[in-house]
């Protein structure tokens, strides 16, 4: 018998890639959408290209309202999450795709975010050395950010492998839905087109510690991380340039490749490019893959790597779905795209 699925921000950007996804999953069955204000209008009125759910009703956000679903997918703002996902039972898959549930360290959840620290969840990154293993059979998933989930998968190798020092620069340009789809003066067409502009800057973007979080488990110590983040002029997409000192002179482009290709070679989603070819977020779109590419700076002492995905698939929905499968013990692909759209 199929999963029934209930999508609270069913009329968000992640609301509705988690909803396009789900039309493609096997084992899934679309059940209860719910938003805010949103409330009371239909689907179509949010996601026209979702045509076949288009005349589905979306109702008020409750735990009353998201009752007697197999898996509840809360695409809310952050800070919405924490209190609805406790008056859900425990034996329902719980996947949270905003930030509540993420960062271990109270300290940093109060330093980045504030209000109540929740305790952190199973991390739906199943590339990260050690998560998958967690993810199998939980009821509870927390859903990494987009910039997170890039930065990460760019760096693992590298950090893992003890061939950089644990000093790690990023810098990533996202497309404006990973800013959600709530009307922003700063994503006005007018202000993003033909233009990119860095925001955050200095560490100050609340990814920083994610990302820290992230590569800082891999066994190699505590990482330092420079986070810098671009808005880029695309809709949809991320890539994330990361660099890192080498850890000895003598380290070469042939070591790096093998540390990368040996760490993904088993994984469904993460692809290592042909040497030379560079990764382009234009690859990816509606994929759950993620492309990487490493490269060594002889002259400036630095290994760099580079990886896109698409913020809305591999970024939080499809990611979302891959770690559902893991959790549900399905075929951790089931269901989810790995080809892109061209051109
Ligand atoms: N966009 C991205 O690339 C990524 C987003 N995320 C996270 O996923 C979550 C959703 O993001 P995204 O879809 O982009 O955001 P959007 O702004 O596009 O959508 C937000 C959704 O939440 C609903 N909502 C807002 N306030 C409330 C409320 N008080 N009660 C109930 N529902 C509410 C909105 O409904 P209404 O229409 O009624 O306002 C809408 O359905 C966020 O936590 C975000 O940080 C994570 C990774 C990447
Ligand atoms: C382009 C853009 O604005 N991106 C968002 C990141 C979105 C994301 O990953 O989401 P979480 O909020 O779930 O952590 C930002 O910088 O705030």
């Amino acid at each position: 018998m199929r999963m029934r699925i209930a999508v609270a921000g069913a009329s968000g950007y992640v609301g509705g890639e988690l909803l396009r996804l789900a039309l493609g999953h096997p084992e899934m069955e679309v059940g209860a959408l719910t938003a805010g204000d949103s409330a009371g209008s239909l689907l179509g009125a949010h996601q026209p290209h979702l045509t076949t759910l288009a005349d589905r009703p979306i109702e008020a956000t409750s735990a009353a309202a998201l009752a007697g679903h197999d898996v509840v997918f809360l695409a809310l703002p952050h800070g919405r999450s924490a209190e609805l996902a406790s008056e859900l039972p425990e034996d329902v898959l719980v996947v949270d795709c905003g930030a509540d549930h993420r960062l271990r360290d109270p300290a940093a959840w109060d330093r980045w975010y504030g209000g109540f620290f929740t305790a952190p969840w199973p991390y739906g990154l199943p590339e990260i050395p050690g998560a998958r293993e967690a993810l199998v059979g939980s009821r509870r998933i927390a859903v990494p950010g987009c910039y997170p989930t890039t930065a990460t998968l760019a760096a693992i190798p590298a950090v893992a492998s003890g061939l950089v020092e644990p000093e790690v620069s990023v810098v990533a340009f996202s497309g404006t839905s990973g800013a959600g789809r709530a009307a922003k003066p700063h994503l006005l067409g007018s202000e993003v087109m033909g233009s990119a502009t860095a925001y955050g800057v200095g560490g100050a973007h609340r990814h920083t510690p994610e990302i820290i979080q992230n590569l800082s488990g891999l066994g190699a110590g505590p990482v330092k991380v420079s986070f810098t983040p671009v808005l880029a002029p695309m809709p949809r997409g991320i890539l994330a340039v990361v660099s890192a000192p080498l850890a000895a002179p003598g380290v070469d482009a042939a070591q790096a490749r093998e540390a990368y290709a040996k760490t993904y070679s088993e994984e469904p989603f993460v692809h290592l490019l042909p040497e030379g070819v560079q990764p382009a977020t234009k690859n990816v779109v509606g994929a759950n893959t993620a492309q990487v590419q490493v490269e060594v700076d002889v002259d400036a002492g630095r290994l760099v790597a580079t990886a896109v995905i698409d913020n809305l698939t591999k970024g939080t929905a499809g990611g979302a779905f891959q770690s559902v499968n893991i959790a549900l013990g399905l075929d951790e692909s089931l269901g989810l795209p790995t080809a892109g759209l061209a051109p």
